[in-house]
C-alpha cells in the first residue's frame, strides 16, 4: 500500500475512493480499522472511520489507531479526509486530528484544502465558498449536527488547535508547484490553508506535497497525488472489474442536506417513498420491522427517509436532544439495512455520511472495492465477497435524480 487515507466519515470515504480510483490506483475502502492486512494489491486504503462529530479525544484515538494500521500497511504518505464544507465545530474535531496525526508522522508543515471544484467548493484568500456562496451563507449554515457558520477556515481552524494557522493565497498558488513546495519549505511548524479554485491549483498543490508524509483535506486534493507515485514507477495498471447486481433495492436517506431534500422530492414523484419522523421513531410509534416489511411490499424501490426542513429538525432536537435524536434515527437506519438485507436487498444506497457510516457498521461489512462514479464524489461499491452493491451519498452530492440513477447504475453498470 502507497497511499492511507483516513476518512472522518463513511460517504467522506467512497468520496476520496472515487478520485484515487479514477487516477488509476487499485482502491480499496474499509470499513473501520481492518483487524487484518490488506491485500498485497491495494495500493490506497480508505480506513473509513465514523469520527467526525464524535467527541475530540475518541476521535483523535481512533484516526491514531488508523493511521497505525495503515503505516503497518507500507504507506508512505498519510492523507486524512474530512468534508469539503470543512464540518466541524469550534472544538474539533479536524484540528487536533490532524495535530495527533503530525505528532505521530513528525510533519510540521500541513495542507489543510477541503477545496473540491468540481462540486463547487472553493477557497479563496482563505474563505470557503459553495457555488457563488460563502460557506456561512451556504445550507450548511444549518447543518443538524456541524452548522457552518464562518467561511474563514484560518479563523474557524484558529479555534481547534494551538499551532500556528499559515495561508498560501490564491496569486501563489497560481505560480505553480515549485513555488508552493518552497513556500512550505520556508515556512514554521504550521496548519496551512491553501486557496484552490480549480483541478488545476489542487494537482500543483499535490505535487508540491509529494514529500509531505501527511495531507489534510477534501477529496479534490487527492487528485495529483497518484501521479506522484505514478512518477515514481509504483503504479501498476490495474482494470477494474464492476459488476451489478439487479436484485431488490431500497435507498436510506438521513441526511437533511438542501440537495437530498430536493432528491427526495424528485424520487417521490416517481418510486415509492416513507417518511418517518424522528418522534415515531424516539417514541417507539414505528420501528425497523414495520417499516422493513412495507419495503419489501413494493413493487419498486422503496425510499425511507427521515431528511426535513430545518425547522422540523430544529424542533426535533429541541424536544429530544441533539444527540439522542441523531443516534436513535442512525441506529434506526442501522437496523432497517440490516433486516432488509437479511431479506435479501442486494442494492443499497443511502444517503448523509453519519447515516451511511451507521449502516455500513450495522451491516458489518469489512470492505469495498470501488466501481464506477454515479455523480461527482460517490461512486458505485460492491461489498466485498458479498453479493452487495451499495452507494453512499454524501449529503450535498449528486443531481436531482441521483437515487433514481444510481439505482440504474448500481444493477447495470
Ligand atoms: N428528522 C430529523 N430530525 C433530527 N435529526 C435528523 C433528522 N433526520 C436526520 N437527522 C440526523 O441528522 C444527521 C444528518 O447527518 P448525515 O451526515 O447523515 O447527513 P449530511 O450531513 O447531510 O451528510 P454529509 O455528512 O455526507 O454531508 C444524522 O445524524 C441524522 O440522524
Ligand atoms: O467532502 C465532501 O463534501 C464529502 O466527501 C463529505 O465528506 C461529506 O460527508
Amino acid at each position: 500500500m502507497l497511499l492511507g487515507v483516513i476518512g472522518d466519515d463513511f460517504t467522506g470515504s467512497s468520496d476520496i475512493a472515487n478520485t484515487l480510483s479514477k487516477q488509476g490506483m487499485s482502491v480499496t475502502q474499509y470499513s473501520g480499522i481492518p483487524e487484518q492486512n490488506a491485500d498485497a494489491a491495494v495500493e490506497a486504503g480508505v480506513v473509513s472511520l465514523k469520527t467526525r462529530t464524535i467527541p475530540v479525544e475518541e476521535a483523535v484515538a481512533q484516526s491514531v489507531e488508523a493511521a497505525n494500521w495503515l503505516l503497518q500497511q507500507g504507506c508512505q504518505q498519510i492523507f486524512f479526509k474530512y468534508c469539503s464544507t470543512f464540518d466541524s465545530t469550534k472544538e474539533g474535531n479536524i484540528g487536533p486530528v490532524t495535530e495527533a496525526l503530525a505528532d505521530l508522522l513528525g510533519e510540521d508543515k500541513i495542507v489543510m484544502c477541503p477545496a473540491f471544484p468540481t462540486a463547487g467548493r472553493t477557497i479563496f484568500q482563505g474563505h470557503l465558498f459553495v457555488g457563488d456562496q460563502l460557506l456561512s451563507d451556504s445550507g450548511m449554515r444549518n447543518h443538524p449536527l456541524t452548522p457552518m457558520t464562518d467561511a474563514d477556515l484560518r479563523r474557524w481552524l484558529g479555534y481547534q488547535t494551538k499551532w500556528d494557522v499559515g495561508h498560501i493565497a490564491y496569486a501563489d498558488i497560481e505560480s505553480g508547484s515549485d513555488h508552493i513546495e518552497q513556500l512550505m519549505a520556508a515556512s514554521s511548524k504550521s496548519m496551512i490553508v491553501t486557496d484552490a479554485i480549480n483541478d488545476q491549483h489542487l494537482r500543483d498543490i499535490g505535487t508540491a506535497c509529494k514529500s509531505r508524509k501527511l495531507l489534510t483535506g477534501g477529496s479534490g486534493l487527492a487528485i495529483g497525488l497518484p501521479d506522484n507515485f505514478r512518477r515514481q514507477g509504483l503504479i501498476k495498471t490495474s482494470s477494474n472489474p464492476w459488476h451489478g447486481e439487479s436484485g431488490k433495492a431500497v435507498i436510506l436517506s438521513g441526511s437533511c442536506s438542501i440537495a437530498t431534500r430536493e432528491q427526495v422530492a424528485q424520487y417521490k414523484t416517481c418510486g415509492p417513498a416513507r417518511e418517518v419522523t424522528a418522534a415515531e421513531i424516539i417514541e417507539g410509534t414505528t420501528s425497523a420491522a414495520e417499516i422493513a416489511a412495507w419495503a419489501l411490499a413494493q413493487a419498486q424501490a422503496p425510499l425511507i427517509f427521515t431528511s426535513a426542513d430545518p425547522q422540523i429538525v430544529h424542533a426535533a432536537q429541541d424536544k429530544y436532544g441533539r444527540e439522542k435524536s441523531a443516534s436513535a434515527i442512525e441506529s434506526f437506519f442501522g437496523q432497517l439495512a440490516n433486516q432488509l438485507a437479511n431479506d435479501g436487498v442486494s442494492r443499497i444506497i443511502t444517503a448523509g455520511g453519519e447515516t451511511s457510516g451507521a449502516v455500513v457498521l450495522a451491516l458489518n461489512i469489512d470492505a469495498m472495492e470501488i466501481g464506477p462514479e454515479i455523480a461527482a464524489g460517490v461512486p458505485a461499491m460492491r461489498v466485498t465477497g458479498r453479493d452487495l452493491v451499495i452507494a453512499l451519498k454524501s449529503g450535498n452530492f449528486g443531481q436531482k435524480d441521483f437515487f433514481k440513477h444510481a439505482l440504474e447504475v448500481l444493477e447495470h453498470a
